[in-house]
């Protein structure tokens, strides 16, 4: 049975703490910095990738500290993605995010993640998160690029077009959900 429950977190709202500044530390600041450009992150980690570096240069709430890990750094964040090379301290992290109960993300672990970032088709304000739980990245990936290609860019027009009609329906709320319903019946094959 997949139990996780998707939600969509605003990200820009919390504070991320990203521990290691490798491959796997690049690519989950990239997955965060791409969904919410003015998330404000930190990263901690001794050596730091250069394209890290450059991404810091593009967004100043993007903040690069380079030290090892210490508990201290938790202080005021409410998200950690830990992306060291050392199991042990990945392991200590986790603990330490536990005490504080605060959600962590071991990336390459799954039984020490309290959540899993997924793959995400974009269209405009259309969002898709995709998850194997776990399973296979590669097939959530695959899966993404499918619908980026099946999906068209008018979309966003549709989407657009259905705030518009859904602001000035009057009504009560069971005559609004039945008219929608109506219009949106279209798109069922
Ligand atoms: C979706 C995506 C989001 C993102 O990272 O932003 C994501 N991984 C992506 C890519 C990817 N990751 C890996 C490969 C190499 C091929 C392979 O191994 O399959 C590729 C493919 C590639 O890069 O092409 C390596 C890998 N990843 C995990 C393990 C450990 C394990 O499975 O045990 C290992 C093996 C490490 C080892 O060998 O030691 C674990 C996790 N990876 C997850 C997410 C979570 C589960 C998501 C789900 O439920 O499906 C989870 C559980 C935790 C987490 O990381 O959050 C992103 C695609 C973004 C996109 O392009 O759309
Ligand atoms: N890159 C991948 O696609 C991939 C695939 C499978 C598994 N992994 C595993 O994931 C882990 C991370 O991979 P990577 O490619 O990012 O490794 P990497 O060697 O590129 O980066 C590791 C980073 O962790 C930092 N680090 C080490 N000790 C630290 C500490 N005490 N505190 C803070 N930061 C610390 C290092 O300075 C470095 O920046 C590794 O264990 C690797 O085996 C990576």
């Amino acid at each position: 049975m997949n139990t996780l429950f998707p939600i969509f977190v605003k990200i820009e709202n919390l504070q991320t703490l990203v521990v290691g500044g490798g491959y796997v530390g690049l690519e989950k600041v990239t997955a965060l910095l791409s969904n919410a450009p003015d998330a404000p992150v930190t990263l901690v980690s001794p050596a730091i990738r250069a394209e890290l570096v450059t991404l810091a240069e593009q967004h100043t709430n993007l903040h690069l500290i380079y030290a090892p890990y210490h508990p201290n750094y938790l202080a005021g964040n409410d998200l950690v993605i830990v992306a060291t090379n050392d199991k042990a301290i990945n392991a200590q992290i986790r603990a330490d995010c536990k005490n504080r109960r605060i959600l962590v993300n071991v990336a390459d672990t799954p039984d020490l993640c309290d959540f899993y970032l997924s793959s995400v088709v974009k269209k405009g304000d259309l969002k898709i998160a995709i998850s194997t739980n776990g399973k296979s990245p590669t097939f959530a990936k695959r899966f993404r690029e499918i619908l980026e290609d099946i999906l068209p860019d008018s979309l966003q027009e549709t989407l657009d077009n259905l705030q518009t009609i859904r602001n000035r329906l009057k009504g009560n709320f069971q005559e609004k959900l039945e008219r929608l319903n109506e219009i949106t019946k279209v798109m069922k094959p």
